[in-house]
């Protein structure tokens, strides 16, 4: 048997399986990560997030991020907060305010009373190369052509692309699934791309899905939160803080305008622990 301890932890249901990779090997591999993310064949989770020692001498720990169609990303707001609370609950630190490092640079999570955590989530990237989007301006507003029509969208990244959409409706009526997916793997965004649905109630509340990359639409998208409120504001529609409302809960995103950092506060839950021998067959069906 070759046995792997996990914990299973969500983020306003976006959800996650946790690894401590410090106390224990793990090699993840795209095959390995599919099967354990799998909902019917393995233990199921939108994310793995793989607890590490830093590579860095000026952070606490690092935190590597797998969709759950295994690819490896650079982000994940709902996940930093729960693995925050992962090296805190499994006494890896004692420390409540963190500095961890991941694909995209150094994050700063703060754990809070009850199960709030705090993330400085870092500056926002708008400039369209460094997201990356293929366009000839930088303008705020940007016109995607999908199957012929044409789609307004504000692109950020947030460490990883998000491709930000205003809907005038009710957003529970949005064509999240079918445009997500166009969106998601159109030419344009060469590493593919977050897409959101953003409504604005009000200039400090919103109600936002999100069709991530690597996983479908979830029940909430941290970085896709902090790049709607960014998105949102340079716009000229919101003036943070902001409450955004998504599918599973509720988050407050701070943000000062360009050039500042973006601060993320929300929920991180443990649900329960686990133990899955990796020697079994791990076979999905096509
Ligand atoms: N759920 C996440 C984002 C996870 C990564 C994303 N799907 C990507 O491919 O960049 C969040 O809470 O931010």
């Amino acid at each position: 048997m070759n046995l792997l301890h996990f914990t299973k932890m969500h983020g306003l249901g976006n959800d996650f399986v946790v690894i401590d990779a410090i106390r224990q090997r793990f090699t993840p591999s795209p095959e390995l990560v599919r099967w354990l993310a799998d909902r019917h064949f393995g233990i199921g989770c939108d994310q793995l997030l793989l607890v590490e020692p830093p590579t860095r001498p000026d952070a606490d720990f690092r935190y590597r991020i797998f969709n759950a169609d295994g690819g490896e990303v650079a982000q994940c707001g709902n996940g930093a907060r729960c693995f925050a609370r992962f090296v805190v609950e499994k006494g890896l630190t004692s420390k409540r305010r963190l500095r961890v490092e991941t694909a995209s640079g150094v994050i700063e999570p703060e754990l809070r009373e009850a199960d709030e955590v705090a993330v400085d989530m870092g500056v926002p990237v708008l400039e369209p190369a460094r997201i990356p989007f293929v366009s000839d301006t930088d303008a705020v507003v940007q016109t995607l052509e999908v199957d012929g029509a044409r789609v307004e969208l504000t692109a950020v990244s947030m460490g990883n692309p998000h491709a930000v959409l205003v809907v005038v409706e009710d957003v529970d009526r949005a064509p999240v699934a079918e445009l997500g997916a166009q969106i998601e793997r159109h030419p344009r965004f060469p590493e593919r791309v977050n897409v959101g649905f953003m409504q604005v109630l009000a200039p400090d509340a919103i109600r936002l899905r999100v069709f991530e990359r690597g996983a479908g639409e979830t029940l909430a998208c941290g970085t896709g939160a902090c790049a709607a409120v960014v998105a949102g504001t340079l716009r000229g529609l919101l003036r943070p803080p902001v409450t955004v409302h998504t599918r599973g809960g509720r988050l407050r995103i701070e943000w000062a305008g360009p050039g500042q950092p973006v601060i993320m506060i929300g929920p991180a839950r443990t649900v329960f622990e686990g133990v899955i021998d990796l020697d079994q067959p791990r076979e999905l069906p096509r």
